[in-house]
């Protein structure tokens, strides 16, 4: 874990997860194995947003006057935009934009659709690909070109506190979603220069990385009314009078999956969190020469109970030594383990082996199998999760002053500071420090301290760290 990228690269393909041998830059091959973890995520994340939004699901294709609309959005997209430019031998009259995000396929249509305050709010999400020509180095889940997994959510509403509401749902909503894969997180509001292009504000959620680098893991917008006036999603009020909508937008990407990976894992391999583990325990049966039908039997009626509460298992049947089968699935991630000998079943015992302890446990055969394994699953699922804010909280560290912040964000932690919030401020404090302001952390705080930088009173909590 010295190395975290070359340990980061290694597992995505030992534990065939993804596959980055495909002939374009920055994008990869989600494998079988991986594709199962993806898709549990995406099981999380759709029940998180099933209760109140609609799932649809946009063209892939953006006409150019629409991605040109929006100025400002245009303006921060202008570098990353994949074109089309021919339909088979033919030159198209229009060029085509792969869509970097939706704003500007869904906003016409919002634009058709919304009439009046009773056709409001409007809560929708798609889960696509989309590309963006990331000129930063690439990597797999991290910073692709082809995003497969960009979960993007877009709110229409007919008032400002409404929209911040969503927002503040929207928050709520990723706290869920990573809490249920163990995720330790950090909010911020990001700096003004640093928010998404269009947006009146950008709340951002950061993990730490094992090598203290920052990913920015989620992000949810606040549009305002910016994109309602360039799209004329306009509605007829309670008083008759035609006002133009209030609007968020906040997604998540391959990334989640990224820090999964990242936060939990160990020298070992993956080590999956049991709600995104495609299997969460794996029964070994040990086979000697004589006894292996009673201990392969024995098995399968454990594999059958275990089923029959929903447990998502298998069995290692291939005839190959314990010890290789232990190593596949550990590097696997498999939260739990059950080894079966001749000798256990004699004795009425089993083994049952931790992934995140490493701890085995002697168990009864006569013992609730069940209960003890899903037990067993919410532990492992609150020790992954107190681990990896145990590891957050121990990279936090509060400086007065900037001086050497360069050093401590090197020595792989990241710095909360008391700032003004000023514009001018903080960007003379990038520009000199060389670190990024990820954001307001804590907003118009009680304190009588003054701003490192610039001596005005410090308003704020902000955080600082090198990024992703
Ligand atoms: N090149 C990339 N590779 C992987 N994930 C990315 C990449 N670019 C952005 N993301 C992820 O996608 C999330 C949403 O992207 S964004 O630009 O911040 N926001 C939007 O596009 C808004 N339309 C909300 S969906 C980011 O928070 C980040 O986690
Ligand atoms: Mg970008
Ligand atoms: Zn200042």
């Amino acid at each position: 874990m010295e190395n975290f990228s070359e340990w980061f690269h290694e597992i995505l393909e030992k534990a065939e997860i993804t596959d980055s041998r495909y002939p374009i830059k920055g994008m990869s091959v989600w494998l079988p194995y991986g594709f199962q973890i993806r898709r549990a995520c995406l099981n999380i994340y759709r029940d998180l947003l099933d209760s109140e939004h609609d799932e649809v699901l946009f063209p892939l294709l953006i006409p150019e006057e629409e991605l040109a609309k929006e100025g400002i959005h245009v303006k921060g997209f202008e570098d990353e935009v994949y074109w089309v430019t021919h339909g088979g031998q033919k030159e198209l009259n229009e060029k085509l934009a792969i869509r970097p995000t939706s704003e500007t396929a869904m906003y016409p249509m919002f634009s058709l659709w919304v009439r009046s305050h009773i056709d409001l709010p409007i809560k929708q999400y798609q889960v696509v690909n989309t590309f963006r020509y990331e000129t930063k180095h690439t990597r797999p889940l991290i910073r692709v070109r082809e995003i497969t997994t960009f979960a993007e959510a877009h709110t229409v509403h007919s008032s400002p506190e409404e929209a911040a509401e969503q927002v503040e749902t929207g928050i709520e909503i990723y706290k869920e979603l990573f809490d249920e894969m163990g995720i330790a997180y950090l909010i911020s509001k990001r700096p003004v220069w640093d928010k998404f292009p269009g947006a009146e504000y950008t709340m951002a959620f950061d993990t730490i990385m094992p090598d203290g680098k920052t990913l920015q893991i989620g992000t949810v917008h606040n549009l305002g009314q910016t994109f309602a006036k360039t799209f004329e999603i306009t509605f007829e009020n309670k008083e008759g009078n035609h006002e133009y909508a209030y609007q968020t937008c906040y997604g998540i990407s391959d990334r989640v999956i990224a820090a999964a990976i990242a936060a939990h894992g160990d020298e070992k391999g993956l080590i999956l969190p049991p709600r995104i583990a495609p299997k969460q325990i794996t029964i070994i049966p040990i086979i000697f020469k004589d006894g292996g039908e009673e201990v392969m039997a024995k098995c399968l009626e454990i594999k059958k109970s275990l089923e029959s509460k929903g447990i998502r298992v298998q069995m290692d049947t291939r005839d190959i030594r314990p010890g290789k089968k232990f190593f596949d699935w550990e590097l696997k991630g498999t939260p739990l383990r059950f080894e079966l000998g001749p000798r256990d079943l004699k004795n009425n015992v089993a083994i049952l082996g931790r992934r995140d302890t490493g701890e085995k446990i002697e168990i009864s055969l006569e013992d609730d199998l069940p209960s003890k394994v899903e037990d067993l699953l919410m532990e492992i699922e609150e020790n992954l999760k107190a681990k990896s804010w145990k590891a957050q909280e121990d990279k936090l560290i509060t400086l007065e002053s900037l001086d050497n912040v360069g050093e401590i964000v090197d020595e792989e932690k990241v710095v909360k500071f008391y700032w003004c919030g000023e514009e001018e401020c903080g960007k003379e404090i990038e520009e000199e420090t060389e670190v990024d302001i990820l954001g307001i952390n804590e907003e118009n705080i009680k304190t009588d301290k003054i701003c490192p930088h610039c001596g005005k009173p410090a308003k704020h909590v902000a955080l600082m760290a090198k990024t992703y």
